[in-house]
C-alpha cells in the first residue's frame, strides 16, 4: 500500500485552503502544497492576511506554513512531486450552453485533470474533492488512463467535503464523518486505504466511511439536498405560521424534539444562501432529468423554488408594512454575508433583498462586520439595471457600524444572524430612527417583545406581527 508522503491540492479556495491546511496541521510527516492559478489568492495565502475569513484558520495556517504547508502557483512542480492530488477546483452552475442554469460546469475539473495527465512522471492517487455530478470520476479516469503507461498509473477516489463555512475548522478537526469512495478493484481499494491512513491521523476510524465511487459522489449532492430541503420545509411552515398565529420557532422546537426529526437545521430564515445548496440541488435536478426521471427532478426543484418564494415573500411583507411604498425611504440592512461568521456573500439572501429595495427606489444603508465594500458593490451591480459601482452608490451607503446604518431610517432589516445584532442598544437605535420605527427580523434572532416595549413595530419571519 502507498503511504502518502506528499500531497498536492489543486485549488486554494474555501475548501482546498482550510482542508489541506488542517491535513498539514494534523500530519506533520506529510508535505502539503496547495496550488492555484490565481496568483493574487496565493499571495494572500502567503501573507499575514489570508484570503478567506474562518474562525481558527489563521492559527492553523501560521503554525504550519513554510514547515510542511506551502502555497504556490507552480502547479506542475507540485503535481509532479505529489503522490496524492486533491482536485478542489470550483464547479459553478453552467451559465450558457447545454444544461445552462442547472448543470455543473466541469471545465475546471477537466482542465485540472488534463493538467495532471500532461505533467505526471510517476503514479498518482487523484482525489475528487470538488462537488461533482454522479459519475464524474469516470470521465476523470478516462482522461487519466488515456495518458497512463506501464510505469505510471492513476487511481481515482471520491472524497467530498462536508465542511460548512463559518465553522470550517471545527468541522474539519471534528468531522461527523469522512467519506471516501473508490473503484472496487484491488488497486482502487489500496488507494482508498492510503487516504484512510491520512485522515486516521486525527479522525476516529469509525467515522471514516468507505463506499464505492458513485455512492460517494451522490452522497454529497444528497446530503446538501436533504439539508436544504429541511430549511425549505421549515420556511414553508413559516408562511402558515404568519397567517395563523402559530410561532415557527415553537413549531420547529416541538417537531425537533422527536428524535426521528432531530433539532438541528430547522431555523426558519429569509432563505438559504451560500455557494453550495442552490448549485448542488440544481445539479441534482439536472442529473435526474438526464436520467429521464422528471418527477424526481421536479421534487428537488421545488426546494429551490420555495427558497425564492421565501425571499420574495419577505420583501412583499416589508413593502406592504411600510404603507405600500418604500420609495425614498431609508432602510438599514444589517448583514450581507449568507450566514454569520463568514465574509462570503455568494447567493446571499441579502443581495436579493437589496436589489429589490433598490428597484423600489429605497435608500439602503448596509452594515456587515466582515464583508468588504468592494464585494457589496460588485454583488449589487447588474448589467442593464445598476451597471457599475458609481450607479450602485446612488442607492446604497455602506456604514461601519449597525448604529450608523440605522440613523434616520424608517426600518431595520436583519438579513444575517451575526451575534452582535442581538446585543445592540436598541433604545439608542430607536431614538435615532424615523417614527414609526419598524424592525423586520429575517433571522429570528431578536427579542420581539422587548423591542415592542421600546416602541418598535416588529415583524419576524414565521410569526404574526406584533
Ligand atoms: N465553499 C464551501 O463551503 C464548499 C464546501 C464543500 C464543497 N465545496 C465544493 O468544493 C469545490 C471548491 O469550492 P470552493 O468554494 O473552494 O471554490 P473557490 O472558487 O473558492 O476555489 C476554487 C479555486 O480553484 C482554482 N482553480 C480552478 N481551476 C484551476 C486549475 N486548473 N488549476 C489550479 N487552480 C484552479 C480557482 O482559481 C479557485 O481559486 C466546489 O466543487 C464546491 O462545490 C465547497
Ligand atoms: O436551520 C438553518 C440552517 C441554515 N440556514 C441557512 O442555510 C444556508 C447554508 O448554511 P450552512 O449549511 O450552514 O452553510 P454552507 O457553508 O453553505 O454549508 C453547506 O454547504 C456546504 C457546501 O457543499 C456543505 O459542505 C455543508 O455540509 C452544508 O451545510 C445559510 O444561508 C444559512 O443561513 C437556515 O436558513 N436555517
Amino acid at each position: 500500500m502507498t503511504h502518502v508522503k506528499n500531497i498536492c491540492c489543486i485549488g486554494a479556495g474555501y475548501v482546498g485552503g482550510p482542508t489541506c491546511a488542517v491535513i498539514a496541521y494534523k500530519c506533520p510527516d506529510i508535505k502539503v502544497t496547495i496550488v492555484d492559478v490565481n496568483a493574487i489568492r496565493i499571495a494572500a495565502w502567503n501573507s499575514g492576511r489570508l484570503p478567506i475569513y474562518e474562525p481558527g484558520l489563521d492559527e492553523i495556517v501560521f503554525a504550519r506554513r513554510n514547515k510542511n504547508l506551502f502555497f504556490s502557483t507552480e502547479v506542475e512542480k507540485a503535481v509532479n512531486e505529489a503522490d496524492l492530488i486533491f482536485v478542489s477546483v470550483n464547479t459553478p452552475t453552467k451559465k450558457t450552453g447545454v444544461g445552462a442554469g442547472y448543470a455543473a460546469d466541469l471545465a475546471y475539473v477537466e482542465s485540472a485533470t488534463r493538467g495532471i495527465a500532461d505533467v505526471a512522471k510517476s503514479s498518482k492517487i487523484v482525489v475528487e474533492k470538488s462537488t461533482v455530478p454522479c459519475r464524474t470520476a469516470e470521465s476523470m479516469r478516462t482522461i487519466l488512463e488515456a495518458n497512463s503507461s506501464d510505469d505510471i498509473r492513476f487511481d481515482i477516489l471520491s472524497n467530498p467535503e462536508f465542511l460548512a463555512e463559518g465553522t470550517a475548522i471545527n468541522d474539519l478537526l471534528y468531522p461527523d464523518r469522512v467519506l471516501i469512495g473508490a473503484l472496487q478493484t484491488p488497486e482502487g481499494l489500496n488507494a482508498q486505504k492510503a487516504l484512510v491512513e491520512v485522515y486516521a491521523h486525527w479522525v476516529p476510524t469509525e467515522r471514516i466511511i468507505t463506499t464505492n465511487l458513485w455512492s460517494s459522489e451522490l452522497s454529497k449532492l444528497a446530503a446538501n439536498a436533504l439539508l436544504a430541503q429541511r430549511i425549505s420545509s421549515v420556511n414553508a411552515l413559516s408562511a402558515i405560521c404568519e397567517a395563523t398565529g402559530a410561532d415557527i420557532d415553537e413549531v420547529a422546537y416541538a417537531c425537533g424534539r422527536d428524535a426521528r426529526i432531530g433539532p438541528k437545521f430547522l431555523k426558519a430564515s429569509v432563505g438559504f444562501g451560500g455557494s453550495c445548496f442552490q448549485k448542488d440541488i440544481l445539479n441534482l435536478v439536472y442529473l435526474s432529468e438526464q436520467l429521464n426521471l422528471p418527477e424526481v427532478a421536479a421534487y428537488w426543484k421545488q426546494v429551490v423554488d420555495l427558497n425564492e418564494y421565501q425571499k420574495k415573500r419577505f420583501v412583499s411583507r416589508i413593502i406592504k408594512t411600510l404603507f405600500n411604498t418604500i420609495t425614498n425611504k431609508r432602510i438599514a440592512l444589517l448583514g450581507f454575508a449568507f450566514k454569520k461568521d463568514t465574509g462570503d456573500t455568494r447567493e446571499s439572501a441579502a443581495i436579493t433583498l437589496c436589489k429589490n429595495f433598490i428597484q423600489e427606489n429605497a435608500k439602503v444603508r448596509i452594515y456587515d462586520p466582515k464583508v468588504s465594500s468592494e464585494q457589496i458593490y460588485m454583488d449589487l451591480s447588474e448589467p442593464g439595471i445598476v451597471d457599475n459601482t458609481e450607479e450602485v452608490k446612488k442607492h446604497i451607503t455602506i456604514t461601519s457600524s449597525a448604529y450608523e446604518a440605522a440613523d434616520n431610517t424608517d426600518a431595520i432589516v436583519i438579513a444575517t444572524e451575526w451575534d452582535e445584532f442581538k446585543t445592540l442598544d436598541y433604545e439608542k437605535i430607536y431614538d435615532r430612527m424615523n417614527k414609526p420605527a419598524f424592525i423586520f427580523d429575517g433571522r429570528l434572532i431578536l427579542d420581539a417583545s422587548k423591542l415592542q416595549n421600546i416602541g418598535f413595530r416588529v415583524h419576524t419571519i414565521g410569526r404574526a406581527a406584533i
